[in-house]
């Protein structure tokens, strides 16, 4: 439908009708005013648009919303495009699909209203504007007025309660972004990174260094060295502190999602919980740091796809062929050896070396014992701070039996035995025996594993086993051990045996009881 103003066709039969001698084309000019000025005066506001989107006229209704939409006078409105002085307004693509809108709710900073969009149109039917009726409205700071300005008695609590309930989501939105950005502030600074050993204090300068620049950073070590916690503190030192640190672990994602989960979904893209579209962590991570933790596990067919947000600062969400730009720094870490990966074609070398422009290596525990002390003490405090329990002091010979350990879990491995102790005993001292009451990290004997522990018969009686059986065990107190240092977590303990999360998930499918280690 549209407005035709000079339209004759549709009321061809009223030319043999002429009342006082007017042709049809009079006729249907005086009857397009006519309505003009009795839309005019019966609604709450009218205004017309040329095809370029500008306002070109609005009736004297419309002037009273002019002061909610902050302008003083019509001559500052008018002549100015409709999209950028009526927030929400629908009346630019009513003109550029020359589809009406015949009736909707608008809401924006002047009020809710219920409106109706007519494109208008020349003889030869092309759009040539269109004209904007405010049918009734509620305007923000009157929720029920009289006289002109109020609406019918039907709609006007529908609208009302329209109102409110977009006040409410704004609200809602409101608190979702402050949690939000609330929920990505970095957790920790470089001084959270605990240690005075000189591998330590080199870890803190070279993160500092990293922090003053834009560059993206590699974080290398073994499991539990602390490289997330490091990517916080980059972060939080960077000119970026106050923008969203995005993580992701990409081993703990499948590798179908990934995709998905590093660029979004463009709306309708998929059915289902995804039809409305969803952000990626790359467009969340905008104007701030992206941390990819276990870059080593990345398929290669993604690894293209990141090397050329790396270039260029844009993506595509899926199923969209809309190119969204981003500035983003990133983070990267891994505890595998990229290096190697490259020489084994795993990874690809173009994306490395835009990787390792800042390598930060950070040293294993059983590097830098000096630093263990000072590990366990905070370790210990932030313990009983998380907890409510009392904090706990180390005994010295505790200290000597900790630093005799091989911590192939390193600082993480540390934490989980300190609590371990701390939730098992109600001394405030602990000492070296208390360890020993819980799983020892030194290579657990054969004894102390369940269902494969072997009869205690003298070497020489006991028949050889097969050597495939033999293999098979070796492999499932290895897993049992991984899994128990890591408390069950089976990312971490494919970390830790250097093997895939899949090839981990496949041998337990082999011994059921592990997996409920
Ligand atoms: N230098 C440190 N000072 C204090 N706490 C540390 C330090 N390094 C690590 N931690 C603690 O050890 C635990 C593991 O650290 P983090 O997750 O940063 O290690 P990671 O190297 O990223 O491990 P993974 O490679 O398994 O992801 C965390 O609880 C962290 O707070």
């Amino acid at each position: 439908m549209s407005f035709a103003m000079h339209a004759l066709s549709p009321l061809q039969p009223i030319s043999s009708v002429q009342p006082q001698g007017l042709d049809a084309q009079s006729v249907l000019r005086l009857a397009a005013h006519t309505l003009f000025e009795q839309l005019a005066a019966a609604a709450q506001g009218m205004l017309v648009l040329d095809r370029e989107h500008r306002v070109v006229w609005i009736s004297e209704g419309y002037k009273r919303f002019l002061p909610a939409l902050g302008f003083d006078s019509d001559a500052d409105f008018v002549g100015r495009k409709v999209e950028e002085v009526v927030p929400g307004t629908l009346l630019a693509e009513v003109i550029d699909t020359g589809r009406p809108i015949l009736v909707d709710l608008l809401s924006n900073k002047a009020g809710t209203f219920l409106v109706s969009r007519l494109p208008l149109r020349d003889e030869a039917g092309e759009v040539i504007g269109a004209l904007g009726l405010v049918l009734l409205d509620q305007p923000q700071s009157e929720p029920s007025p009289g006289g002109r300005g109020t609406s019918g008695p039907t709609l006007q609590p529908l609208i009302q309660k329209f109102a409110r309930l977009q006040q409410e989501l704004e609200e809602a939105r409101r608190q979702l972004a402050a949690e939000t950005a609330r929920n990505r502030r970095p957790k920790h600074t470089i001084t959270s990174f605990i240690g005075a050993s000189p591998a330590a204090l080199e870890v803190k300068r070279q993160a500092r260094r990293a922090a003053q620049t834009d560059a993206n950073v590699l974080l290398l070590g073994e499991t539990g060295t602390g490289k997330e916690l490091l990517a916080h503190g980059i972060h939080a030192a960077s000119a970026r502190a106050q923008r969203a640190l995005v993580s992701i672990n990409i081993a703990a994602v499948p590798d179908t999602l990934l995709e998905a989960e590093f660029f979004g979904v463009a709306p309708g893209a998929y059915t289902g919980a995804d039809r409305r579209g969803r952000e990626g962590k790359f467009a969340l991570a905008d104007g701030g740091t992206l941390f990819l933790d276990e870059i080593g596990d990345m398929p290669l067919a993604l690894q293209s796809k990141l090397l050329r947000v790396l270039q260029e600062q844009e993506f595509e969400p899926l199923g969209s062929n809309e190119v969204r730009r981003v500035d983003v720094r990133v983070i990267a870490a891994t505890s595998r050896d990229l290096g190697a990966m490259v020489a084994r074609g795993e990874f690809r070398a173009d994306l490395y070396y835009r990787l390792n422009v800042l390598p930060i290596r950070l040293p294993a525990l059983r590097e830098r014992m000096e630093d263990l002390e000072a590990l366990a003490d905070a370790l210990l405090e932030d313990i009983a701070r998380r907890s409510g329990m009392p904090q706990r002091q180390l005994a010295p010979e505790a200290l000597d039996w900790l630093a005799r350990q091989a911590w192939p879990g390193n600082i993480r491995e540390l934490r989980n035995r300190l609590e371990q102790v701390s939730l098992m005993s109600d001394e405030l001292l602990l000492l070296a025996e208390h360890f020993g009451a819980v799983q020892p990290t030194a290579p657990a004997p054969l004894a102390a594993l369940p269902a494969c522990t072997p009869e205690p018969v003298a070497e020489q009686q006991r028949p050889l086993q097969p050597l495939p059986d033999q293999i098979a065990q070796l492999e499932r107190e290895a897993i049992a051990r991984a899994l128990r240092m890591t408390q069950g977590n089976r990312v971490a303990a494919a970390r830790l045996l250097q093997i895939s999360r899949a090839s981990l998930y496949e041998r337990l499918t082999r011994w059921p009881d592990l997996q409920q280690a």
